[in-house]
């Protein structure tokens, strides 16, 4: 078996789960391939000292990969996610961080949830991604183009509110004149659109959610549409610019510009252990067990 390994910071409980890991796949022969910035972290405090072969690109990672393991919280598995891209390698997270919602390893059980790793009691989860393509073209959305979590329009330094003129298939659906108008994939649903009041949809659900950020359009509500459908947006507002976001990646766009988004014909394939299953997650994460009245 042969594994990705990446991380994007050391902190304190990064060396407990390091030697877990690394005690558990050395003794049974995973190779591990380590991502070379994480790798130098680990070097430079001397909690790995044997020599390990490095990546440093999307563009190293074949199809001789078994999977990619990522060590953090939800904003390093998002990460991951554009270092895997269309190869199909499935990602497995392992929660150093808060939250991590996508994380399947809690860092307190690592050994026995890689003993599922190598005896294969895991399943795939498929993670439908969103794309954008910008009229006129902008080179930094090019760069890394799909979301796996949601792309977001939002006002940019200024208080002012923008209008998203939105279309779906070429129909008009309406103008939101809101702080921004976030499209939500079924993964990002906990995320950013949960916050703003748009539905949980569970990850294998074939559709997009439409959520306003703080419309002062009172009856605008999120909108759940088929994730075939392809959403155009034209943005205009007080300012020349307005943010653009894909997951945590920010980018600028002239207003009046041509987005359109759409589905992307790869999806990000999530490991899932049978212990942790999405609806076990809701329950463990989002606290939905924790209602002191049952
Ligand atoms: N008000 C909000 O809730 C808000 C605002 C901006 C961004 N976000 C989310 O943060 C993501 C970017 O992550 P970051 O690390 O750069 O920002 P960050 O450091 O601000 O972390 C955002 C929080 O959102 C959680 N999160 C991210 N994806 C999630 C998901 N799919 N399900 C449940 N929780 C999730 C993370 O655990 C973290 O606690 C965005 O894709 C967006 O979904 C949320
Ligand atoms: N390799 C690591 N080792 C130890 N701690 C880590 C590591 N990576 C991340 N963390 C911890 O997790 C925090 C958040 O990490 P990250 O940016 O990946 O996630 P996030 O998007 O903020 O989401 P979450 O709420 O899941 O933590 C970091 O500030 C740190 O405290």
């Amino acid at each position: 078996m042969k594994v990705a390994i990446y991380g994007q910071y050391y902190q304190n409980s990064t060396e407990p789960i390091i030697n877990d890991i690394f005690v558990f796949f050395n003794k049974n022969n995973v190779e591990m391939i380590i991502e070379s910035h994480f790798l130098l972290m680990l070097n430079e405090r001397k909690i790995v000292e044997k020599k390990y072969k490095t990546f440093t690109s999307h563009t190293e990672l074949d199809s001789s990969f078994d999977m990619l393991i990522s060590i953090g919280g939800d904003g390093t598995i998002l990460r991951a996610a554009t270092l895997v891209r269309d190869s199909g390698i499935p990602i497995l997270g392992i929660n150093a961080g808060r939250l991590g919602f996508l994380a399947s390893v809690q860092k307190e059980n690592i050994a026995s949830f890689m003993q599922f790793v190598l005896d294969k009691k895991y399943t795939i989860s498929k993670r439908t991604l969103l794309s954008l393509t910008c009229t006129p073209p902008n080179e930094s959305i090019d760069a890394i183009n799909f979301a796996m979590n949601e792309i977001t329009v939002s006002r940019k330094d200024t208080t002012s509110m923008i209008t998203i003129d939105t279309y779906l298939n070429e129909e008009y659906l309406n103008s939101y004149w809101a702080d921004g108008l976030i499209i939500s994939t079924p993964t990002g649903s906990t995320g950013y659109s949960l916050s703003c009041g748009g539905p949980i949809l569970t990850p294998d659900v074939k559709s997009l959610v439409i959520t306003p950020i703080a419309p002062h359009n009172l009856t605008a509500r999120p909108l759940v549409v088929p994730d075939e459908t392809e959403i155009r947006l034209k943005v205009s507002g007080r300012e020349e610019y307005y943010l653009v976001s894909l997951d945590s990646r920010v980018t600028s766009v002239k207003n009046e510009s041509i987005l359109t988004l759409k589905k992307t014909p790869f999806q990000i394939n999530m490991v899932e252990i049978t212990e942790e299953t999405f609806l076990k997650t809701l329950r463990k994460k989002l606290l939905w067990g924790e209602d002191k009245r049952n």
